[in-house]
């Protein structure tokens, strides 16, 4: 499983009405990797972002975690598998210290096992530190977390959940609302966190900032996936101006 994907939503259909909004999609995410989910309003990429969490049942296609089919596995079940993803508002203690916003992330784990405790706090701590370093938030450890900034919060509700058992991490627009050098920066702790073997799904719509920092990225369109590969190519495709001045 190192080098193939730990998730594969595999030919998904969700109709809702009338409406087609996923019409036989299919996307991988590995560890290791910054994968991109572009395309218009509308295309389908939060509804396949619900799907995968479980919290919107397909009307057909798979999805496939770690080889297993969990199609059916309910959403906090799929949580405790380590299918994550975030919310637009960073859910955050903003008077616990950041560091200790880390740390509460083992508690969270739905079966935080007693050698974890063992452990004791200073490893907790330490490792919870780590992942501060790898956000580039270790400078403001012991600062309220409701000091920080709206990216700086996102970036603190990643490491908290990688420290609560997240291996994949579904972010739907985390840059939106942050400036265009704010963003970058987000981008490119993004792309760091993911080097550290956390498999990464990223809904953006500005393209041209995400574009040097992502692995791999899909393009879609009606619910489908018209275009796949390396960011550069994907966007330089002439269908990707051709479907956003069709817009
Ligand atoms: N709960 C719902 N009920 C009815 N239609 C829905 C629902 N959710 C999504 N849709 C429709 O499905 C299609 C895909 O929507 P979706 O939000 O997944 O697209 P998107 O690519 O995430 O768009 P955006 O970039 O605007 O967030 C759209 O036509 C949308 O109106």
């Amino acid at each position: 499983m190192k080098s193939g994907p730990l998730l594969r939503a595999e030919q998904v259909v969700k109709r809702f009405g009338g409406v087609k909004a996923l019409d036989g999609a299919t996307v991988e995410v590995k560890p290791g990797f910054f994968t991109l989910l572009a395309g218009p309003n509308g295309s389908g990429k939060t509804t396949l972002i619900n799907v995968i969490t479980g919290v919107i049942p397909p009307d057909g296609g798979r999805i496939y975690y770690g080889g297993r089919d969990i199609t059916k596995v309910p959403p906090h079940e799929r949580r405790r598998l380590g299918i994550f993803r975030t919310f637009q508002t960073p859910r955050i203690a903003h008077r616990l210290t950041v560091l200790d916003n880390v740390v509460v992330g083992h508690l969270q784990q739905e079966r935080p096992t007693l050698g974890g405790w063992q452990r004791g706090e200073r490893e907790l701590a330490e490792r919870a530190l780590q992942l501060l370093k790898l956000v580039g938030l270790d400078h403001m450890w012991d600062r309220p977390a409701g000091e920080l900034s709206g990216g700086q919060m996102k970036l603190l509700e990643l490491a908290r959940a990688v420290m609560s058992g997240a291996e994949v991490l579904l972010l739907d627009e985390p840059a939106a609302g942050l400036n265009p050098s704010l963003a970058l920066d987000l981008f490119k702790r993004l792309r760091d966190l993911a080097k550290s073997g956390v498999a990464l799904l990223v809904v953006e719509h500005r393209l041209d900032l995400a574009i040097d920092y992502a692995d791999y990225a899909y393009f879609m369109h009606e619910g489908k996936v018209v275009l796949e590969g390396p960011p550069q190519q994907v966007f330089t495709n002439p269908l990707v101006a051709q479907i956003y001045l069709g817009e």
